[in-house]
């Protein structure tokens, strides 16, 4: 799963370039029975079954080897902490993270307070494994690892990147079935362009995602261009 993810794009060229390092350890490779088995039965009874504890902690223990000591032991599951970029940024500070991926029902509870620093959340759904959850923090993280993204302003303005929704942009052609370009976008006036851009991001924040505003001190700026956001709106 994670081969065509650390191969290709962002996350490819940065491991080309020796700016990040992924490296995989597989419970199964750390079982000693035939069946190479990694999963065992619940107390308690109930459907599924649990990811086998001495496997999982010896991939832990292996991996801590490789990525030092002090590497931060994440955990994905729906009952984590709900991943925003502010966590994503705290979470970029690390220099060495190991994501643990579960699968069936999980793991074992003892695993995680014994072994787990933080356990994250990726959104309110359930899926079928950890790997997904794992690639989209690692996307996430690796967006903010200098020089990882070519055009680093592209990660600064990334929606979120400000607390806001980002702002809606536009490509060739012009005209679109009868809908034009902005024309501020056209007119070169950087400046224009740029309060515009901020405009749109708080206008669409405050229609789509009001609560955000919760979490965010508006400059005096922001806050006149949101007033006229919105006195546009009544008009
Ligand atoms: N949502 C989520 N956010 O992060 N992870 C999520 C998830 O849905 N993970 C599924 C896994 C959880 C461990 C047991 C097997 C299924």
């Amino acid at each position: 799963m994670f081969a065509p993810f650390t191969q290709q794009g962002v996350i490819g060229r940065a491991v080309k370039t020796g700016k990040l390092e992924v490296e995989h350890f597989n419970p199964r490779d750390f079982t000693h029975d035939r069946h190479r088995t990694v999963d065992d039965r619940p107390y308690g009874g109930g459907p599924g079954m649990l990811m086998m504890v001495k496997p999982l902690t010896d991939a832990i223990t292996a991996a801590k080897l490789a990525g030092g000591e002090k590497s931060k032991v994440i955990y994905l599951s729906p009952q984590g902490k709900p991943l925003t970029q502010a966590g994503v940024k705290s979470l970029a500070e690390h220099d060495n993270i190991i994501l643990l991926c579960g699968r069936y029902e999980g793991v074992d509870e003892r695993v995680i307070e014994s072994h787990v620093d933080e356990e994250w959340s990726i959104g309110d759904y359930v899926l079928s494994g950890g790997e997904l959850p794992a690639m989209v923090m690692m996307d996430a993280i690796a967006r903010l690892v200098p020089g990882v993204l070519g055009h680093s302003d592209s990660a600064i303005e990334d929606s979120f990147s400000h607390g806001l929704l980002d702002c809606p942009h536009y490509t060739r052609p012009e005209i679109l079935d009868g809908k034009a370009v902005p024309n501020v976008l056209l007119s070169g006036d950087h400046e224009k362009i740029r309060q515009w851009r901020l405009q749109q991001s708080l206008g669409r924040t405050w229609l789509r995602r009001p609560e955000l505003f919760n979490d965010l001190a508006l400059t005096e700026e922001q806050q006149r261009l949101l007033d006229a956001f919105q006195a546009s709106l009544q008009q």
